[in-house]
């Protein structure tokens, strides 16, 4: 149980665990191109330690080296059969890009994961997969893990991805390195792109052109990646600080894709002030400092524009919302069903919980701020986004906040609570 006691303000500088997206492809990648890759910044959480495994268990070399990981690549061709079920625990993009990877290999692979993994749909990788020509079976017909995959011998295709989402199309695009002919994907909103800047990175012929993405077969060569900070676990202590006034907070070196930094948006929106210094590239990605005071915030309407944007913020940006006077409004978030929890629900009712009325809709919801957070007893639902969101909303209760089964932070930001605890300053 860990609980969290009203705070004043957060005051300091920090810089938050890398980020969760950016590691999983810096593995992935390093492990299929040919020479070594040097990682600096590798998120150390649960779910990215899930990714290292499964490449482990595929015969790839791993060594750390000062404050770089080294990864030593077996080329396209040359991971090995894993003689055991691969593990991809609570993580989505581990099992939704390998089974990609997989597809490619003419071995058997077998990947599972935690109960929550297992209740997450499949079909919308297994689907475009199998039309390029990898058997998969699994639970449901393939639409549930663990997945069966016996891949190779694949061939190209053009594929209408009907949701926004990053971890299929990255899955198409890594099956796409192995398959004859040109593979193109077309979203029909900008989901996060950072398989593409990696694959570029990497030196894959890989093109985007408006929302199409398209790729060739490709050998890829190790490099060095710097896994800028995570902006999805920033946005907690952003959040937070935002609605405390008298705040200041400086988060250092944390990636500002436009494809996730919607929540910088959102935040400015609703009146938070917000400054970006020392703005730069680092391996292909831009990252900056965040500077974020406290203000008194105001409900703002989020649409499906920039719900891609900011998908992993939700949970937190309702607490922000029942902070804010006025109406938040947020609609398009119908993929939030789905995630390691179905995160509409948890929401309103741990919310609740803590006396935060939300009205759900099937694809949202709306919250009328500002509301009293009172103190009590709230559930994470074993999931890390849900965890953190209440942990925001014990900082400006009335009294404290205790949340169940706190475990599940470390999936994306281990130190969580000592992080707050160095920049809390409470009563
Ligand atoms: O590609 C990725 O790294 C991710 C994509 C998103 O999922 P979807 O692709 O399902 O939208 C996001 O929610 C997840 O946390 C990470
Ligand atoms: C949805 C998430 O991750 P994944 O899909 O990789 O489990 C998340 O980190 O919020």
């Amino acid at each position: 149980m860990l609980t969290i006691n009203q705070a004043i303000k957060l005051n300091g500088t920090c810089r938050v665990p890398g980020d969760k997206s950016i590691s999983h492809r810096a593995v992935m990648l390093a492990g299929i191109s040919e020479g070594t890759t040097e990682i600096t910044g590798f998120l150390e959480g649960e779910d990215c330690l899930s990714t290292l495994r499964c490449f482990q268990q595929m015969g790839i070399q791993v060594v750390h080296r000062g404050d770089a990981m080294v990864i030593t690549g077996r080329g396209t061709e040359g991971l090995l059969e894993s003689q055991d079920i691969l593990d991809a625990g609570n993580s989505g993009t581990t099992i939704r890009l390998m089974s990609g990877i997989l597809s490619g290999q003419s071995f058997l692979s077998v990947i599972t994961g935690d109960s929550s993994l297992r209740s997450r749909p499949m079909d919308r990788i297994s689907v475009p997969l199998r039309q390029m020509g990898a058997v998969i079976d699994g639970r449901e017909g393939g639409r549930k893990a663990p997945l069966v995959i016996r891949g190779g011998g694949l061939k190209a295709i053009d594929y209408a991805m009907p949701v926004a989402s990053a971890q299929v199309k990255s899955a198409v695009l890594l099956a796409g390195l192995y398959a004859e002919g040109v593979t193109s994907v077309t979203e029909p909103r900008a989901s996060r792109d950072h398989t593409e800047r990696m694959l570029q990175a990497f030196g894959a012929d890989v093109r985007s052109e408006g929302l199409v993405r398209s790729i060739r077969p490709s050998q890829l060569k190790g490099t060095r990646v710097e896994v800028p900070g995570d902006i999805s676990s920033a946005a907690f202590l952003m959040v937070a600080a935002a609605c405390l006034p008298g705040s200041r907070l400086t988060l250092e070196g944390v990636g500002l894709n436009p494809t996730r930094a919607g929540i910088i948006t959102v935040l400015q929106q609703m009146g938070a002030s917000i400054e970006i210094l020392n703005q730069r590239e680092a391996g292909g990605e831009p990252i900056g400092d965040i500077i974020i005071a406290g203000s008194t915030l105001k409900g703002i309407e989020i649409g499906e524009e920039l719900v891609p944007s900011l998908i992993d913020e939700i949970p937190v940006i309702a607490v922000a919302a029942a902070c804010a006077q006025g109406e938040t409004r947020i609609t398009g978030a119908r993929e939030l069903r789905v995630k390691e929890t179905d995160r509409i629900s948890a929401m309103a009712q741990e919310l609740s919980r803590v006396g935060v009325q939300v009205e759900t809709l099937e694809d949202g919801m709306v919250i009328q701020g500002p509301q009293r957070i009172q103190g009590g007893t709230v559930e994470s639902h074993g999931d890390h986004r849900i965890a953190m969101a209440m942990a925001v909303a014990g900082l400006m209760a009335e009294s404290p906040v205790h949340i169940q089964q706190p475990e599940c932070m470390a999936v994306s930001f281990p130190g969580f609570e000592q992080t707050l605890k160095q920049l809390v300053v409470n009563r």
